[in-house]
Formats: structure tokens, C-alpha cells, sequence
């Protein structure tokens, strides 16, 4: 790559003083930054779009993007099928590290914890708010498993489409038992803000205790070198 852009990160980056009481508070406060950030201008396309690693049973690491779907104290949610590459790995070991990045704001979070399933009925509440189609492709698609052709799946597609047509009502299609999502129960969560000349601010909550993200008492702060 010679070509090299260099971009020198001039945010305001992230201090003991400013920072909120708990990795939940402060959290909050950033992803409501990028969503504001995301409806004023067009540099924060996707605002929720959390990667996530997972390992596989040879200990390789995997990650993929995801929407963070679910967040408040007990850490941030995601949805997808549970027979899926991500969900098979997860089942083998929950341990899971996520991040949200905001590349214009000079802004990222991480989370580390394990991964715990959601609640059915939390599943089956946000199913009935997707629209029509993404219901009948959640049928549709064996995620991650290989795929002849996109003939294929479009086959497919519609011959669920066919089976639960849309009569515009939340309960026109059922929730498949292989739809589901995970909660990340975090241990560490980071703060990094892209500072000048590289020397960013890292601050990290780390879990001292039991309690949720929003539990003071729970976790210590710190701070790392960039
Ligand atoms: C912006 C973006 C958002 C995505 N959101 C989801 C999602 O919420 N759930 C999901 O299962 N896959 C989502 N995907 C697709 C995943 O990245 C991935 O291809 C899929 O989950 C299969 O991953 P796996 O084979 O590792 O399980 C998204 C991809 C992108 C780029």
C-alpha cells in the first residue's frame, strides 16, 4: 500500500474527567452521539453496526457485523440465526468480543464478556416488528451454510412467501426456533478516542464485581497506552 492516506484523528478524545460514572452511562452517550451524528450528516452510515468475534472449537477466531439490536444495562444484544456459523461457535464457548466503531467521530467501544441467549419472548417481540420480507427470509436462509445459486434462495423465499403470505399483521409469520439473538455480559468495556499524533485515550472499565453495566460499584476504570 503506498498509496497511504495519513489522517491525523483530531477528536476530542475521552478524560477521567468527562467520562460517565459506568461503562453503561458512557456507552449511551456515544452511540446517542452517532445516531445524531448519523441523521445530521451522511459519515455515520450505520450507527449500530457492531463486529463480532466469536472463536471457533479450534480456538481460530471468526468475525462478522452485525446491528446492535438490544442495549441497556445487562449489555449490548444482537439478533440472528442460532444455527449459524456465529451461533454454532458461541454454543461451543461463549466468550465474545464486540466492537462499535465510528471511524469519522474518532470514536470506538469495545466489549468483552460471554455471550448469553436472549429471552424467547424478547426474540419473538422484536420478530413481529420486522418487516414482512425479513421475516419470510429469516425462513428462508440456512445462515451460513453453502448455497448453489441465488436461484436458489429466491426459490426459496417464495415458496415461504407463498406459505405465509403478508396480511400486514405482526403474527403473519412465525418465529423460527432457529431465529434468535445473544446478550454480551461484559467484563471490560473500552473507550477509545482518536486523538493527534496517535496518542489517543483509551479508558477501560474492567469488572471488579457482580453487577450490571450501570453498577458503579461493579467496575473499576483505567487507563491504557494507546
Ligand atoms: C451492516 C451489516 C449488518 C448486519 N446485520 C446482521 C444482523 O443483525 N444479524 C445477522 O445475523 N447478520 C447480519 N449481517 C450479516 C453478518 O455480517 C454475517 O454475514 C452473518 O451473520 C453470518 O455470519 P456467520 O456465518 O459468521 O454466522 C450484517 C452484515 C452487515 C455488513
Amino acid at each position: 500500500m503506498s498509496d497511504v492516506t495519513r489522517v491525523d484523528y483530531d477528536g476530542e478524545g475521552l478524560s477521567e474527567e468527562h467520562v460517565a460514572p459506568t461503562p453503561w452511562q458512557q456507552a449511551q452517550r456515544w452511540v446517542d452521539d452517532a445516531v445524531e451524528r448519523s441523521h445530521a450528516r451522511d459519515d455515520v452510515p450505520e450507527p449500530y453496526a457492531l463486529s463480532v468475534a466469536t472463536v471457533d472449537a479450534s480456538g481460530a477466531p471468526n468475525v462478522r457485523t452485525v446491528l446492535m439490536r438490544f442495549f441497556d444495562e445487562r449489555g449490548p444484544g444482537f439478533l440472528t440465526n442460532t444455527d449459524s456459523t456465529k451461533g454454532v461457535e458461541l454454543a461451543g464457548n461463549p466468550a465474545v468480543a464486540a466492537s462499535l466503531t465510528w471511524p469519522s467521530m474518532y470514536r470506538a467501544v469495545r466489549f468483552r464478556g460471554r455471550a448469553e441467549l436472549l429471552d424467547r419472548d424478547e426474540v419473538a417481540t422484536y420478530f413481529a416488528t420486522r418487516p414482512w420480507g425479513s421475516r419470510i427470509s429469516a425462513w428462508t436462509s440456512r445462515q451460513s451454510q453453502p448455497v448453489t445459486s441465488r436461484a436458489e434462495l429466491e426459490t426459496a423465499y417464495e415458496t415461504y412467501a407463498a406459505r405465509w403470505p403478508d396480511r400486514g399483521t405482526a403474527d403473519d409469520v412465525p418465529l423460527p426456533d432457529f431465529w434468535g439473538g445473544y446478550r454480551i455480559v461484559c467484563d471490560e468495556v473500552e473507550f477509545w478516542g482518536g486523538r493527534r499524533n496517535r496518542l489517543h485515550d483509551r479508558l477501560v472499565f474492567t469488572r471488579t464485581a457482580e453487577g450490571s453495566l450501570d453498577d458503579a460499584s461493579a467496575w473499576v476504570l483505567g487507563r491504557r497506552q494507546p
